[in-house]
């Protein structure tokens, strides 16, 4: 299927056969317009055929003495027929081919769409957004470009190069001949040139930006390069800098001095030929004098079609690399698992679970939790003692590798990968998500039955009064384009949120600690607007937060150490009563 589909931690790239069979059905899906450019390229192509093959009738008939003047006329205007006629199909096949790309284009963007959106969420984890967002937008400009300019371009000049080389081979084979001499040569020095162009080309924008660099740190440090008697190191870097960037110049400088000179070659080639063995020929009388001049046409017309071909070459090469790996995203086969119970309540069980990060030692070394449906848990710890992670298994976004998180007896991963985890253990971190689209839309993606009433209750409760200045209110279009919503507002928008979405869990890591003190004091009472009713799991920084909490968790090196109220564990004189100590002292 693919290279690298079975590493876990890595997007798959679609294969060769893969690909083939992706731009199969492209084409297919839109049959119809793919007939309708076929059509209307053969008709320009043969049209272009036309006028040379006419211009060599005539010349062979005045050789003969058959046309009169008046017929001459009337023959060379239809050779300006076809050449008009050549010129208006040229223009609707490329008009309609751009059409067809610009629709496998949208068919495209929405299969990524939907490909992304259907990735597992711990998949997604996994193998990082960095990925997934260069397919989604890079990837997917680049094989736009191919599909709006390129592909039509080359398709139509290889249906013009196959109609003239037709039309040489009927006039006569040898001429036939002659005109495949430069194709072999046309696509050497192309292979050859674009094997080394990509880095060449790499290599030589790097330089340059080396240069651009010495020179401003030259500039802008002037003072200090003085100062310091810099003056001869910083002459030495800019030189390197510029040898580098001259050596690089004359690279590319090389690969075109090779390139052009062979395709302009490659191009008169044809022509030379026709003309020596036509004339060779002519000479014997094998061939007539039309022969050789409608042959030496279809030389020249042979030029154009195979340039832009070349020119097209490296675009089509990286966007078939691309299209390899958008086609990729569809390739992951993580199926979600298929529940054949639900929840039978809402207490979370955590039994000897053990996690590792890939490629790094435990995190977790063994956890054994319950969550009382209902109650107030604080966990608390030095850094990198494994809270968010454990965080991140009790709301599913990762499943443990030993042991299990469940809720009501289920896997909270599989009802995570199901999609049923949203209405019961909600995650909130300190990024907090504003979508494109209304303001609407971004409450009703977790209540997708929600009214506008429920909508605005839910905003009201977290005090988000800025909402009633919103232009359109709930119709204001949020994000890029629309309306920008600061952090503290971001935040409270995520609160309503989780408030119709009405889970019974909630894991809050550190929501507040990024706010300042007056929007985090908002903050904090949205949050316990929120809160209330709710069990809720908080890995805390604050000492005041475990303070306030029915039971605290302490966490060291992946193991919980202590586990009770406030009181007790301060009166156990253990670690937490030291922290609680220290805290205090320094407050
Ligand atoms: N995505 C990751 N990949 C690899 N290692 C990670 C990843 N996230 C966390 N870790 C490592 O796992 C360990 C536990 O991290 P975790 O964030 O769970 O600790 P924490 O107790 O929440 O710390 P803090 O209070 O600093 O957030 C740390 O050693 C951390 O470096």
């Amino acid at each position: 299927m693919s290279h690298d589909h079975d590493d876990p931690h890595r997007l798959p790239v679609a294969d060769r056969a893969t690909v083939r069979r992706a731009v199969r059905r492209l084409l297919v899906d839109d049959g119809r317009a793919m007939c309708g450019v076929l059509l209307l390229t053969c008709l320009a192509a043969l049209a272009g055929v036309a006028a040379p093959w006419y211009l060599g009738r005539i010349v062979t008939r005045v050789e003969n003495g058959e046309l009169t003047v008046g017929q001459v006329d009337v023959l060379a205007a239809a050779v300006l027929g076809f050449a008009l006629a050549q010129l208006l199909l040229t223009r609707f096949a490329r008009c309609f081919s751009h059409r067809f790309g610009e629709r496998a284009l949208a068919r495209l963007r929405e299969e990524v769409v939907d490909r992304t959106l259907a990735l597992p969420g711990r998949y997604a984890e996994r193998v990082g957004t960095g990925d997934l967002v260069t397919r989604s937008s890079l990837d997917v400009g680049t094989v736009a470009a191919t599909l709006r300019n390129a592909a039509p371009d080359v398709f139509i000049a290889a249906v013009q190069v196959l109609f003239v080389l037709g039309a040489a081979f009927l006039l006569d084979p040898l001429i036939g001949l002659c005109a495949l001499v430069s194709l072999p040569v046309v696509w050497a020095v192309g292979r050859w040139y674009l094997r080394r162009a990509r880095d060449a080309y790499l290599a030589e924008g790097a330089a340059y930006g080396g240069v651009a660099e010495a020179l401003n740190a030259t500039a802008h440090g002037a003072r200090t390069v003085e100062a310091f008697g810099l003056g001869a190191r910083q002459d030495l870097t800019v030189d390197r800098a510029i040898d580098t960037a001259y050596r690089a110049g004359v690279r590319t400088l090389f690969l075109r001095t090779v390139l052009f000179p062979v395709t302009e070659f490659a191009h008169a080639l044809p022509t030379a030929l026709v003309l020596l063995v036509g004339g060779l020929g002519y000479l014997d009388g094998a061939v007539g004098l039309g022969t050789v001049v409608a042959g030496s046409l279809y030389m020249w017309q042979l030029v154009d079609p195979l340039d832009r071909a070349l020119n097209w070459m490296e675009q089509l090469q990286r966007s078939g690399a691309s299209f390899a790996r958008i086609k990729g995203v569809g390739l992951v086969s993580e199926d979600p698992p298929v529940l054949d119970r639900r929840p039978s309540d809402d207490r979370i069980e955590v039994r000897g679970v053990r996690y590792a990060y890939p490629g790094s030692p435990d995190v977790l070394k063994g956890i054994d939790l319950v969550v009382r449906p209902g109650e107030r848990l604080a966990v608390v710890g030095p850094s990198g003692a494994g809270k968010s992670t454990l965080g991140r298994l009790l709301s599913g976004v990762d499943a443990p590798d030993a042991g299990h998180v469940r809720v009501g007896g289920v896997p909270v991963a599989d009802l995570a990968a199901a999609g049923g985890l949203g209405d019961r253990i909600v995650l909130i971190t300190q990024q907090h998500h504003v979508f494109m689209g209304t303001l609407r839309d971004n409450m009703t993606m977790a209540a997708p039955d929600a009214g506008d009433e429920e909508i605005l209750a839910a905003l009201a409760l977290v005090e988000a009064g800025w909402v009633h200045d919103l232009p359109g209110r709930l119709d204001c279009a949020l994000g890029a384009g629309g309306v920008e919503l600061d952090a503290a507002q971001a935040q409270q928008l995520t609160l309503a949120r989780v408030h119709l979405a009405d889970p019974h869990t909630l894991i809050l890591d550190e929501a507040t600690s990024l706010l300042d003190p007056t929007t985090a004091r908002q903050a904090e009472r949205a949050m316990a607007a929120v809160r209330s009713d709710r069990t809720v799991v908080s890995i805390a920084h604050r000492l005041q937060t475990a303070h306030d909490a029915d039971r605290v968790a302490v966490m060291e090196s992946g193991r919980i150490v202590e586990l009770g109220t406030h009181d007790e564990l301060v009166a156990a004189g253990g670690s937490y009563a030291a922290l609680w100590r220290s805290w205090n002292g320094e407050g």
